[in-house]
Order: structure tokens, then sequence, then C-alpha cells
């Protein structure tokens, strides 16, 4: 079934046939867990729940399964703890997919050029992108990820325009509606992409919908749309979009999203046009643990077919502005232990992933650092800006400096690692030699800091929205 209102969901009875019961027990998949024997989805969540017959978390039984993982997570990559030098650069919020769990996006009418009234959101040109890069790149920045909602006048390139145009009633049959009607014009993705190509910077773009929407309406398959992509610029693409890949979770968050299997078609294609992929999950919302289980497997499996997946991101849910709050759907997000356990499982599950990220974004410093030690080993980027979360109603920040990251790390005793966005490049850095640290790995990086003490004073109450 399909309901496209948080208001019309009863979060006693959403309906879900998966839940989280199995025949394994918590000791048999812990011992599994230890000695390395590959987890099946009863064995994940046994290990995600500390024990499916019992309600709530066992204090004991979680410290085993973080310690379990803890363990892999050095075995696998070590001590080392990495991050990147990047920017998020969103070209728009305009968005009429309408994901509940979703406060990034603004409806795309109100971009129209005959709406009266005003909204917080913005849409980038491609000459504003390029701006925002070049500004970042000349500062040592050599990542730039860029998502953003899926404008109406959004297309691939000019071929795809004409071919969107043909459609009668092309709004409501493929989401199109032509440049013109907009106060911005935000290009093509072809065009966006070519802008965003400063300096050789690494273009980190196009998740999994955003693939789907440059190509809907068509008869183009993914992996000719990646390839236009990467022609374009496009280096490597953010498997967000992700939420929770089982279709009973996604009918309720994100109706308006393409399905389990559409999302996995769109990775395979970035794939097999040659780009590496990061994947994600979304979860604490209405997702019980043998979904999480679940997603695990089918990125998994995913990845034993391709690869391509440098990274597991997973996301916490940040509740406070979303409809799914908003409407009582969900009373707020994952617990602490939740999150732990999520990193912990995803170490231990996913045996064909080096690297697990976490996100100082979503989790705050303290449980950010905490997760090093249940198995993640990345801390993400610097991103200098954030739009998603900060929407949603988080209040963690918006960039991270060198400095920061190598106190940090360096707190939990671990060794600081810049690297590049697919860990072929990697420098240590020495805290006895510093500060200031600042990124050299990228073409215009020459160690000078990101951003001086001054800046990030000034730049702690700043709101990046602009007009559209
Ligand atoms: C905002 S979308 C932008 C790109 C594109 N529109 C898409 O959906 O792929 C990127 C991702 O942000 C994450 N996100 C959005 N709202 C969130 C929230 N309230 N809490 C945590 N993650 C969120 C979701 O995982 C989503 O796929
Ligand atoms: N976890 C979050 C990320 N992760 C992406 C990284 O910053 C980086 O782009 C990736 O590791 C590829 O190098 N980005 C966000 O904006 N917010 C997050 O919560
Ligand atoms: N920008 C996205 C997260 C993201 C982007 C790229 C990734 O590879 C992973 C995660 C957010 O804040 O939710
Ligand atoms: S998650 Fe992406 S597709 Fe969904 S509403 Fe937000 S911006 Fe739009």
């Amino acid at each position: 079934m399909t309901r496209s209102s948080a208001a019309d969901l009863d979060p006693d009875d959403l309906g879900f046939e998966h839940v989280p019961e199995t025949d394994q027990s918590f000791e048999n998949a812990l011992a599994k867990a230890r000695d390395g024997t590959r987890l099946t989805v009863d064995d994940a969540v046994e290990l995600l729940t500390t024990g499916s017959d019992a309600p709530g978390i066992d204090r004991r039984r979680k410290e085993a399964v973080l310690e379990a993982a803890d363990r892999r997570r050095a075995e696998v990559v070590g001590d080392e703890v990495t991050f990147v030098a990047n920017l998020n650069n969103n070209v728009t919020t305009a968005c009429n997919t309408g994901c509940l769990f979703c406060n990034f996006k603004d409806t795309a009418h109100q971009f129209e050029t005959d709406h009266g009234g005003g909204h917080a959101g913005f849409t980038k040109t491609p000459a504003e992108s390029r701006e925002a890069v070049a500004g970042a790149v000349e500062r040592g920045v050599y990542e730039v990820t860029s998502v953003s909602g899926l404008h109406p006048a959004f297309a691939l390139n000019d071929e795809h325009h004409e071919i969107l145009r043909g459609y009668d009633d092309a709004a409501s049959a493929v989401n199109y509606k032509p440049p013109e009607r907009y106060v911005t014009d935000p290009g093509t993705y072809v065009d966006q992409l070519d802008a965003m190509s400063v300096d050789g910077v690494h273009l980190h773009s196009m998740t999994p919908e955003e693939a789907y929407h440059a190509r809907r309406g068509t008869d183009w398959n993914y992996e000719e749309v990646y390839s236009e992509l990467a022609d374009a610029g496009l280096d490597s693409a953010p498997g967000t979009a992700a939420e929770i890949l089982v279709d009973e979770v996604r009918d309720v968050i994100c109706p308006g999203k393409i399905d389990s299997q559409g999302w996995i078609d769109a990775m395979e294609g970035a794939m097999a046009a040659g780009l590496d992929t990061t994947a994600t999950i979304m979860y604490g919302h209405v997702d019980n643990e043998m979904h999480r289980a679940i997603h695990l497997q089918r990125v998994r499996d995913l990845q034993d077919r391709t690869g391509g997946i440098t990274e597991f991101v997973p996301l916490s849910f940040v509740h406070e502005r979303t409809p799914l709050y908003e409407h009582g759907v969900v009373s707020g997000g994952a617990s602490d232990a939740e999150d732990e356990l999520l990193i912990a499982v995803s170490r231990l599950f996913l045996d064909n992933v080096e690297n697990i990220q976490t996100s100082w974004v979503k989790y705050g410093d303290e449980k950010a650092l905490k997760t090093l030690s249940c198995g993640a080993n990345d801390f993400m980027g610097t991103i200098l800006s954030e739009e998603i979360t900060k929407r949603a109603g988080g209040s963690y920040g918006e960039f991270r400096s060198f400095d920061d990251y190598v106190d940090l790390v360096t707190s939990v005793g671990r060794i600081p690692v810049e690297r590049s966005t697919d860990y072929r490049d990697r420098r240590r850095i020495d805290p006895d030699e510093g500060p200031p640290f600042g990124p050299t790995l990228g073409p215009k990086a020459d160690g000078t800091p990101l951003l001086s003490e001054r800046e990030r004073a000034g730049r702690a109450g700043t709101d990046a929205a602009a007009d559209d």
C-alpha cells in the first residue's frame, strides 16, 4: 500500500511483515561474530537486539558485541582514523518527492516565477556552483559532495529536456516543468558537473535517486546515464537514498522514491560505468532490527557482485523537524545503544566493505568518538556547509577543521590520517608537528588550514541558505 501523508499513518499499526524474531540465539550469533564466520540476517538481528527473545537492550551483551566489532576493526583497518577535505555543495532544495523523514526539501512550486510567497530554499546556477567549488578548491578542498532535491526542471542534458518536453501533462507524467517556469534555472546535471569540475577536484555526486531523475521518461539505462555523467566530470556516486532497503519501510517513509531494487540497479549501473560508490543506511525511524539486518544483507550481496563500495555510512535519523515526528508517527530517533550496535553490527556483518564511517553531523562529537571503538574507522569530512541535518533540526554543526580532527582522533588514542575520497591516497598526520594542520593531498592543498580560528568562530551562527 502506498500512503503519501504522515497524517494518514497509524503509528501503532504500520502493517510490517518483517519483525525482529529469529530461531537463532544471541550466544551463537556472538560466537560467529567473534570467530569471523559470515553472519546471517538472523545473527544480525540477535546482535542488534542483544537477544530477540527479551525486550530492551542488555548492557553486558551490548558491550560484548561492541568489543567484537572493535577487535574486527583493528584487524581489518588498524588504528588509523581517516577523514577527507571536502565541501558539500547542494545545488537545489526544490523537490516534490515528499519523503516523510526529510526537511531538506521545499516543494518545487514555491520556486516558480508566478509564486507570490517567499521560501527558505535555494537553487544555484551552474556558475554559482562553480564559484562555490572554486573558492573551496583554492583553500585546499579536493572533494565536492553534491546532493540535491529533484528539481522538476532538472534533466540530464539538452536531449533529455527535449524528450521530457514532448510528454503531454509532463508535470504529472514525468515530474517535469521547463526551466522557464522557475526563477532560477539549475541547468542540466551535465552542466552542473561540468561547472563543478575545477582543477581536478573529485566530484562525489548523483545518488541513485538523482540518477533515476536524470533518466526519467526515457529508456536509457543507469550505466549509460552514469557514463555520461562521468564524462562530464563525475568521479564517484554517494549511495544515499538507500534509507532502508526493504519496500514495506520505503512505502511508509518515502513512497515517492525508487524501490529497493531500483536503488540496487542504479548502484550497479554506477559501478558498471566505472565509478566507485558509497552505501548508506538511514535508520532509527519506523524501522526495526529485522529491517536493518535485511538492509545489511542487500548491501553485502551488492558488494559481493561489484566490489565498488568504498565505505558504509550509517545515518541516524534526525527527527526534530520532520513530518514523521511532527505527525506523531515516531516519537524520536535511535537511542545511543541502537546507534552503537548499528555501527558494530555493520562492521561485523559487512565483511566485504573495508570502511565504516561515523557521522559527527548526526551523532555529535562525543558519540561519534565513542563509535570509533565500536567498529567505525572513518570520520567523514570537513564538509564546510551542511543543510540536510540542520534543516531537520540537528545542531551538531556544519564544518570541521583538520585541527579539530587531529585533536579528536588523538584524544581517543588513534592515528589521524588524511585520505582521498577513494581511500587510495593517505597521509598520516603527526600531531607533534602542529597545529595548524591543513590538507595536503589535493592539487591545491598545501597544508594551509581550511578555516582559521577567526573564521571558525565567525561561522558558528551562519546560515548558508540563500533565496531562489
Ligand atoms: C536529502 S537527500 C538529497 C539527495 C536526493 N534528493 C536523494 O534523496 O537521494 C540525501 C539523504 O539525506 C538523508 N536524510 C534526509 N533527511 C534526513 C534526516 N532527517 N535524518 C537523517 N538523514 C536524512 C537521507 O538518507 C537521504 O537519502
Ligand atoms: N556521514 C555524512 C557524510 N558523509 C560523506 C563524507 O563527508 C564524504 O563525502 C564521503 O566519505 C566520501 O569521501 N556527509 C554529510 O554531508 N553528512 C553526513 O552525515
Ligand atoms: N549529505 C548526506 C550524507 C552523505 C553524502 C554522501 C555520502 O557518501 C554519504 C552521506 C547527509 O547529510 O545526510
Ligand atoms: S530525501 Fe531527497 S528525494 Fe526525498 S524529499 Fe528529501 S531531497 Fe527529496
